[in-house]
């Protein structure tokens, strides 16, 4: 039998939603072996910048594209929205499997809710998406660098001077630590997830069929749909992670893909929003892009290169 060897992260999330996979890859009769080969990326090493000044989420799955181009490993499963808009020639997403929730959880000190905060409250996140949003509801409240892991974060929330602090759900959901540690789910009024959060991207090489003919097995045709729109949404809009930029698609009964979508200042002083709704995800992405270009958020983007160039 042939042996697959999947590329993982070391992080805990990381080998936990690794192995999901390969289990649910299993059930499913994949005639394959697997094991696992831990890679350390330079997004892990670097702890200390924002992620925005060093090259953005192509940190995350770099190292682990080059191993699959030298043949260490055959595949990986990625968090969709570590995934740059454009993957390298020659690698492919072979398989997005049904997605966990798409929500941001709100986790605070004494379970305060969102709303209640107190003026000044200090909230910790290293997402210009999530403190643009936060902001512009609450400009009241500060927002504060916090990086590390899900389990370092939640640690950070006792040990220093957050009140509160905004995690992925799904993060917690595949650690199974939701319930005992979120105070609420914030819905898409208040904080527009990334572009594809909450979903996983098995990646491989483009030539291996016998790897993806088992991989296709494991699609989910509606969530696959669904992130088709966010990330041509995402490749149109070329944000990167250096402005806020939202997006999150729902499909409907009659198979119409719906992108909520947004970019806006980190200070949360600008949010401009669209929605579109349509049959081709890509078209609809496009859509999305192209409206929130003409709104302005396309000068947005490019004041913040500037202002990161000087
Ligand atoms: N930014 C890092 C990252 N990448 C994926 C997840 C969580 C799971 C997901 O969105 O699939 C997280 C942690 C977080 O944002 O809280």
């Amino acid at each position: 039998m042939r042996k697959i060897i999947v590329g993982s992260r070391r992080s805990k999330l990381a080998l936990t939603q690794t192995n999901w996979v390969i289990d649910q890859l299993k059930a499913l009769g994949a005639p394959f072996d697997f094991e696992v080969k831990e890679i350390v990326t330079k997004g892990d090493k670097i702890l200390d910048v924002t992620l925005s000044k060093v090259g953005g989420k192509g940190l995350f799955v770099k190292e682990i594209e080059q191993a699959m181009f030298d043949k260490e490993i055959d595949m990986a499963v990625h968090s969709m929205k570590d995934m740059p808009a454009v993957l390298p020639k020659g690698l492919t997403i072979g398989c997005i499997p049904f997605r966990e929730d798409h929500r941001d959880a709100f986790i605070s000190k004494g379970h305060v809710t969102f709303r209640d905060l107190p003026s000044g409250a200090i909230v910790g996140t290293s997402s210009l998406r999530r403190g643009a949003q936060l902001l512009a509801k609450r400009p009241d409240i500060e927002i504060k660098w916090i990086r590390g892991n899900i389990d370092t974060r939640l640690a950070k929330l006792e040990s220093e001077e957050y009140d509160a602090i905004i995690l992925a759900a799904a993060g917690l959901a595949r650690m199974g630590w939701s319930n005992d540690v979120v105070t609420e789910f914030l819905d898409e009024d208040i904080c527009l997830p990334a572009v594809g959060q909450g979903a996983l991207s098995i990646e491989c090489r483009e030539d291996d069929k016998e790897l993806l003919d088992t991989l296709a097995l494991f699609t989910d045709a509606v969530t696959e749909k669904a992130v088709l729109a966010e990330r041509a949404f995402l490749d149109k809009m070329e944000g990167g992670c250096q402005v806020p930029i939202a997006g999150f698609a729902t499909v409907g009964q009659d198979d119409q893909v719906t992108l909520s979508a947004l970019v806006g200042a980190p200070d949360g002083s600008i949010l401009y929003k669209e929605r579109i709704t349509g049959t081709d995800p890509i078209k609809v992405g496009l859509e999305a892009a192209e409206s929130l270009t003409l709104q302005g958020g396309k000068a947005l983007i490019d004041n913040v290169k500037k202002e990161l160039d000087q």
